[in-house]
């Protein structure tokens, strides 16, 4: 009744209503008359019943509370005889277990040649073959249905027996426990709530107070992190429609993402993939073809908009690309730039071995020339000085008429024009075409000499690849690349495909020039404006070539021409 289990020994059946110990009182409705139980010295579960012949004690292996059986066996070996009494008395409230529809014959065999009986299944003609003399044997009437017998390895020889009354099968199911009911006529019995014992109690509180706490900081956590998400961008989208805001009198067009979607003809053309997003190909009239930058939403917090529709909003010169328009719509933002069908000077630059788009060195000067123009607007002819911080190949595109438009300005910086040291937080830019200062403040300090070093180096790379030296590698074309133009420099190679009269003083120019602008220390590099004095010259044997760069010997030694004395750096402070 305290809802406890109690058992015989460790592997005995677990002892519950109707069963109880015989020694315990019934009275208090914790047990049923007929299913007192004892237990043996060697802690067996043995269970008395009546028959005619006297009380059979039987040893209870198994209890099933829910289907209402036991199996049992006999401590005295000789279970047949007992179950043959148990069934010819009929005064127990334990019946036999009977397989329900089984057609097969089940009978108890008395043989003289043995004390106990025998108990057989009948199929057929089996007995015969059983080894039974028939002869010496007498049948018991029959069981219709075999006796059930236990599957468990451990009880091989147990013969199952049912009780119908008192019925605790419902309580069972439900998990509960099964008692006579108190004011009842007797016979009748009640469910109640099984006690839990108090340290499983206690193990389900605390489990259930860690799962709740694990729940608690599970969810406070999700909701902070959306509650931080969404604020912040509430705030970027905020901080993007206020600089717009201010940004108004740009008069750039602003599209919402429906258009975008139109222009882009639903995104069909993928034209490239920037590291800030892709770029496609869009209509905005027949006659106006566009390339639109999707941003990633994700990187930057919008900064990479803001730049570049800050720097370039402003931005009139027939050197740098020109933007139409703009789309902040919700999480999407997008640039709207003209289309320049020829696509990027990279495409120029390398090429496929077997297409030739050479266009002749008087076109690559004046590509060289376009492009160190476009710079020299952004460095000096706005009210800002705009400094681009990524000048490569990739960032100069090329019209139908191969005239250079400098784009890509998301890593660009606006400062005033009387300001030469910079404040970079990280390095910016294309890897070779970055300067050591913006890598490491031991070279100097950033100013607009970092955009000169990336021109330098474009300007090398332009004459580099034209170089017609098959036979060496990749690493090792960068390597000896310097030291190539150097020694080309001093008449010392002579690979280079020259093609027109005048080629070579071209090439010598774009080189030194090169050359200069990648000088280590930013102060002996030209401003653009001595750049394009030294593009401009007419004959390149007035210009000096610098010192190589990689050579640090001479690097220490050098000087700075006084011919270029007008390169150096105004000094300006933040
Ligand atoms: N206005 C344009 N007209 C034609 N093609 C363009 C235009 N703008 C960009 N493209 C092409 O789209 C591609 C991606 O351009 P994007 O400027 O995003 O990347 P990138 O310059 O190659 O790389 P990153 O942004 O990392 O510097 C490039 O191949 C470029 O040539």
């Amino acid at each position: 009744c305290s809802g406890k289990d109690s058992r015989c020994g460790r592997h005995g059946p677990k002892i519950r209503f109707p069963f109880h110990f015989k020694d315990s009182e019934t009275e208090d409705g914790c047990g049923y008359k007929g299913f007192g139980l004892t237990c043996s010295d060697t802690h067996k579960t043995l269970l008395e019943l009546p028959s005619h012949s006297g009380p059979i004690v039987l040893q209870v292996k198994t209890i099933n509370y829910q289907d209402q059986y036991i199996f049992v066996s006999d401590p005295g070996n000789c279970l047949p005889g007992k179950l043959l009494k148990l069934h010819q008395s009929q005064m127990s409230t334990f019946q036999l277990y009977k397989y329900p529809e089984d057609s097969s014959k089940s009978i108890f065999l008395n043989c003289s040649s043995l004390s106990c009986p025998v108990y057989v299944v009948d199929s057929g003609n089996s007995l015969l073959h059983s080894g039974f003399d028939p002869i010496l044997c007498t049948r018991t009437p029959d069981i219709i249905s075999s006796l059930r017998r236990s599957e468990d390895e451990d009880c091989d020889d147990c013969y199952g027996l049912t009780w119908s009354k008192p019925n605790c099968s419902m309580c069972e199911i439900q998990g509960k426990m099964c008692k006579l009911k108190n004011n009842g006529t007797g016979d009748e019995i009640e469910c109640f709530e099984r006690q839990h014992k108090p340290i499983k109690k206690i193990l389900l509180y605390v489990t259930v107070a860690i799962v709740g706490a694990i729940m608690v900081v599970l969810i406070l956590k999700t909701y902070l992190r959306l509650y931080n998400y969404f604020k912040t961008k509430g705030e970027d989208e905020a901080r993007i429609e206020k600089f717009l805001e201010d940004y108004r009198a740009l008069n750039l067009t602003r599209f919402s993402f429906v258009d975008i979607k139109r222009i882009t003809n639903n995104f069909r053309e993928e034209l490239g993939e920037g590291a800030h997003g892709a770029v496609f190909k869009g209509k905005l009239s027949n006659e106006i073809l566009v390339a639109v930058k999707m941003l990633k939403n994700t990187v930057d917090d919008g900064k990479e908009f803001i730049n570049e529709v800050k720097a370039m909003g402003k931005i009139h010169h027939i050197n740098v690309v020109r933007l139409i328009g703009f789309c902040a719509d919700g999480c999407y933002r997008a640039l709207v730039y003209n289309f320049f069908s020829n696509g990027s000077l990279q495409n120029f630059i390398t090429q496929p071995k077997n297409i030739n788009r050479f266009f002749g060195w008087e076109m690559l000067q004046q590509i060289a020339l376009g492009i160190a123009k476009g710079i020299e607007y952004l460095h000096t002819s706005c009210d800002q000085r705009i400094l681009h911080f990524d000048i490569n190949p990739h960032n100069v595109l090329l019209d139908d008429k191969l005239v250079p438009k400098i784009t890509d300005f998301g890593l660009a910086k606006l400062c005033s024009k009387t300001q030469s040291v910079v404040l970079v937080t990280a390095a910016r830019g294309t890897l070779g075409y970055i300067a050591p200062e913006v890598f490491s403040r031991n070279f100097g300090n950033v100013s607009y000499k970092a955009d000169i070093y990336s021109y330098g180096m474009l300007l090398l790379e332009m004459i580099g690849e034209r170089k017609s030296i098959s036979e060496l590698s990749e690493e090792n074309f960068k390597v000896l690349y310097l030291e190539w133009v150097h020694e080309f420099l001093e008449g010392r190679d002579m690979q280079l495909k020259i093609g027109k009269v005048g080629d070579d003083v071209i090439l010598k120019k774009l080189a030194i020039v090169g050359l200069w602008c990648i000088q280590w220390n930013p102060i002996n590099r030209p401003s653009i404006k001595g750049v394009l004095k030294m593009l401009e010259a007419q004959e390149e044997g007035n210009l000096i070539v610098p010192p190589n760069p990689f050579n640090s010997t001479i690097f220490k030694n050098s000087e700075i021409p006084k011919k270029y004395s007008i390169l150096e750096l105004e000094s300006i402070h933040e």
